[in-house]
């Protein structure tokens, strides 16, 4: 079998697309979503995603604000534009763009952001509200992930489902949400034995380890939907953490990369700021946006 292609990148432009109406109603009441990104230092990886997430954030008509500040800035200086950004009523969604230098404390300049606007969903209120099944901002990249899913499989209830993985951003928030749609989830990481076996029964197989080609081709259950979340650079181009060309006849479904999870993570970051915007004026939910 040679496994479907699931097209990230044609329905994250379907998502902004639903997205950039309802901000087109939301502005009709006078509210545009404003976003703002920070960006500490010159990675230049860094800098591509965040002339990219600007560009889309204008496309779909919101307001975009960048703030760049040198790799040397002092902690309490990132720590004060967070807190004026906080207070800023034109500002509804924050993110701060990781990895940030080591000289600061990553967890406590997540944790300075106002929950309502971290819509990276990365603060400990919302990894806590989203693992008690509270309302919360949801990581966009399980986020995204979980919309492929359920529009490739519908009910994911009793599935079971393997994460590679156990960052804060992506695997855990990942296992959770898979959780919450009733899988049964296990969590892998870089002490689990014996992964290839665990891989093949696993009907939904999230990679996101960070290492090209990682999962091979013999580790996936036949017809299993394969989502890769890796960004690997290698000399040949950008490629992810499966091994795509021996998945893929294995698979029933996979996501290639690019083009798969990376457009989905940057059109939830903006669905995220569409749900803090309607939050935070009093407003329902915007339709098919949140899990
Ligand atoms: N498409 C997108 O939008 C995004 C893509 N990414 C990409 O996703 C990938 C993962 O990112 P992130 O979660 O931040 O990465 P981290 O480095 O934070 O986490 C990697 C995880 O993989 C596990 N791991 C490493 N080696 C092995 C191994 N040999 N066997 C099993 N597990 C292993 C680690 O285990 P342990 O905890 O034991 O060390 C860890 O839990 C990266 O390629 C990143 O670039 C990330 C964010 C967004
Ligand atoms: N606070 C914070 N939030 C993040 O969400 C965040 C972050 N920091 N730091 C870095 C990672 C990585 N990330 C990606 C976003 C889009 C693509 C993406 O659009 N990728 C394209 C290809 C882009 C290219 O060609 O380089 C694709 O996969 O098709 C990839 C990776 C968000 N991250």
């Amino acid at each position: 079998m040679t496994a479907t292609l699931i097209d990230g990148k044609a329905f994250a432009a379907g998502l902004r697309a639903r997205i950039a109406a309802q901000t087109a109603a939301l502005k009709d009441r006078g509210i545009t979503p404003g976003l703002a990104v920070v960006l500490v230092g010159e990675d230049p990886a860094s800098q591509v995603y965040v002339r990219s997430k600007g560009r889309m954030t204008v496309e779909v008509g919101m307001n975009s604000y960048e703030h760049r500040l040198p790799a040397e800035t002092p902690e309490a200086e990132l720590l004060a534009l967070i807190a004026r950004l906080n207070e800023d009523p034109a500002v509804n969604g924050i993110l701060v763009q990781l990895p940030l230098p080591a000289h600061m404390d990553e967890a406590a300049v997540i944790n300075a952001i106002r929950p309502e606007k971290d819509v990276d969903g990365f603060h400990v209120l919302n990894a806590g509200r989203l693992a008690t099944g509270q309302k919360a901002m949801v990581p966009c990249t399980p986020l995204g992930c979980l919309m492929l899913l359920r529009d490739r499989l519908g009910d994911l209830s009793g599935k079971s489902a393997v994460v590679i993985g156990r960052s804060n951003i992506v695997g855990k928030p990942m296992a959770q949400l898979l959780l919450r749609d009733s899988c049964t989830v296990t969590i892998a990481h870089s002490r689990t034995q014996d992964l290839p076996a665990l891989c093949r029964g696993a009907d939904i197989l999230v990679a996101a380890v960070g290492r090209p080609h990682f999962v091979k081709g013999d580790w996936i259950k036949p017809g299993a939907t394969v989502i890769d979340v890796g960004i690997n650079r290698i000399d040949s181009g950008l490629v992810g953490d499966v091994d795509f060309a021996g998945a893929r006849q294995a698979a029933g479904a996979i996501t290639p990369v690019p083009g798969g999870v990376g457009p989905m993570t940057i059109a939830c970051l903006l669905a995220n700021t569409l749900t803090a915007t309607a939050r935070a004026n009093g407003l329902p939910d915007p339709e098919g946006l949140t899990p």
